[in-house]
């Protein structure tokens, strides 16, 4: 019988070749994930730089810049870290009153320009202010920082967080009491809509929503709501000036459309669960601090740089007008419209009764003309515009705006006193 082959060499041959194979399908495998890291790397740099050439930075011009608000958003909401010992007493901290029966008032986009001179004045009155915004880049978020830092001075805490974010929002309601919300995160921005449609829902309504939601099951007490809706919902409504009672079914934007669709949700919330709602229709609103992608706004730095500005006329050759409304005047109609509102009626998701539902006019009761505008500007920086005068393109516009705004002067004094030359003069210092 032949012995048997001598096989301690072949199997050593065997798993050293084993040994080597596996080395290398794992130097194979780092290889490989090594390139693929590269090229999503690459990939990614260039999706960016491809975007930053498709919307240049806000600040330039008057394009929304960078990444669209939507994906950032749910970024900065997937990072953001909440709770704590500390966490909670500085929110507490921001939000409780100095003032013996002051608000609570939780304001979402703090970080706004709107958000932060209600915030400021809150505060200043000796109401608690917590803020909440997320910070995306529709404009140039720096300003937002810029916002953020100046409210922090005055003891006002603002957090990195999106409305859509509900677990935050428990949270929240949970540590405070919260007696008020002042509800201005929105997607802005009329003519925007078209580039970033998804953006205006994921805001206007299912942030609107998420916020009711929590308000309406988990707050308790159910804090009273007073939001920002829009004088674009008048849309193609013809009868001026514009009141509460006019048509508001035939939006001429999707942002109009949003902030009509969260008057519809306002509505249902108010009626099922007893939310005291009050909807705060804002006329063109400028000032010092405002957002640089409104026309008062990248016009005077157009003129500045010597840059041509575009004025749109109707088709009937009229200038397009807008009822300019000075922030001060807002805060003002904002601040009555918190001070009067009723309390909501329900806890825990059940309705105990009817709760106060209103909708009101924020604006400044005179239309100007877009190119009067210009020239109050030309005058103020004492430097020529370059115009092109174009007709209105179809891109959500309409071509005036003018507020009856005897309903909130009724209901909680409001009274704008700001003409434009005075606020366009305040801005410009
Ligand atoms: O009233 C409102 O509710 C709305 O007011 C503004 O919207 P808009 O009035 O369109 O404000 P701007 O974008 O600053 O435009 C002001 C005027 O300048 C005109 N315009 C704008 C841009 C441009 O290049 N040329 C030009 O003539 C517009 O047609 C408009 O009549 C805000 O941007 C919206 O977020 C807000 O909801």
């Amino acid at each position: 019988m032949a012995p048997p082959p001598d096989t301690s060499k072949t199997t050593k041959l065997e798993r050293y070749n084993s040994y080597i194979r596996r080395v290398n399908s794992t130097k194979l495998l780092a290889a490989s994930t090594n390139l693929l890291f590269r090229a999503t790397l690459l990939t990614a740099v260039v999706l960016i730089l491809l975007f930053t050439l498709h919307y240049p930075p806000l600040l330039a011009g008057h394009h929304p810049s960078a990444a669209s608000a939507h994906s950032h958003r749910s970024l900065l909401s997937s990072y953001s870290s909440y709770g704590g010992a500390t966490w909670e007493r500085e929110v507490r901290r921001s939000a409780t009153p100095r003032r013996r029966g002051g608000l609570s008032v939780l304001v979402t986009g703090a970080a706004g320009f709107v958000g932060t001179h209600c915030s400021l004045a809150l505060k200043k009155r000796g109401d608690g202010v917590l803020g909440l915004d997320n910070f995306n880049s529709y404009y140039d978020p720096s300003l937002k920082r810029s916002r953020q830092k100046l409210l922090s001075h005055h003891g006002i805490l603002v957090i990195d967080a999106d409305i859509n974010d509900s677990k935050l929002l428990i949270k929240l309601f949970d540590v405070v009491p919260f007696s008020h919300v002042l509800h201005l995160a929105a997607q802005a921005g009329v003519r925007y809509a078209m580039r970033n449609p998804q953006s205006y829902v994921a805001s206007n309504v299912a942030g609107l929503v998420s916020l009711f939601e929590v308000a309406a099951k988990h707050a308790d007490p159910q804090p009273a709501i007073v939001w920002a809706s829009s004088s674009s919902v008048y849309g193609l409504n013809t009868a001026v000036p514009f009141s509460e009672l006019h048509r508001t079914d035939r939006p001429a934007s999707l942002y109009a459309a949003t902030k009509k669709a969260g008057e519809a949700i306002a509505h249902t919330y108010n009626h099922i669960y007893g939310l005291s709602i009050t909807g705060l229709r804002f006329f063109t609103v400028y000032g010092p601090w405002g957002r640089p992608d409104m026309a008062y706004f990248f016009f005077t730095k157009a003129i500045l740089s010597g840059n041509a500005i575009t004025l749109f006329k109707t088709r009937d050759g009229v200038d397009v007008q807008r009822d300019f409304t000075y922030i001060d005047d807002v805060v003002q109609g904002c601040l009555g419209a918190l001070d009067t509102a009723g309390k909501s009626t329900g806890t825990g998701g059940k309705k105990r009764g009817p709760a106060q539902l209103r909708v009101y006019n924020l604006g400044n009761t005179s239309p100007v003309p877009v190119g009067k505008m210009v020239a109050i500007l030309e005058e103020l920086l004492a430097k020529k515009a370059k115009k092109n005068v174009v007709t209105m393109p179809r891109n959500g516009d309409v071509p005036y705006t003018h507020a009856n705004v005897t309903l909130a002067q009724k209901d909680f004094k409001y009274r704008p006193t700001t003409d434009l030359a005075t606020g366009l003069r305040r801005f410009v210092k």
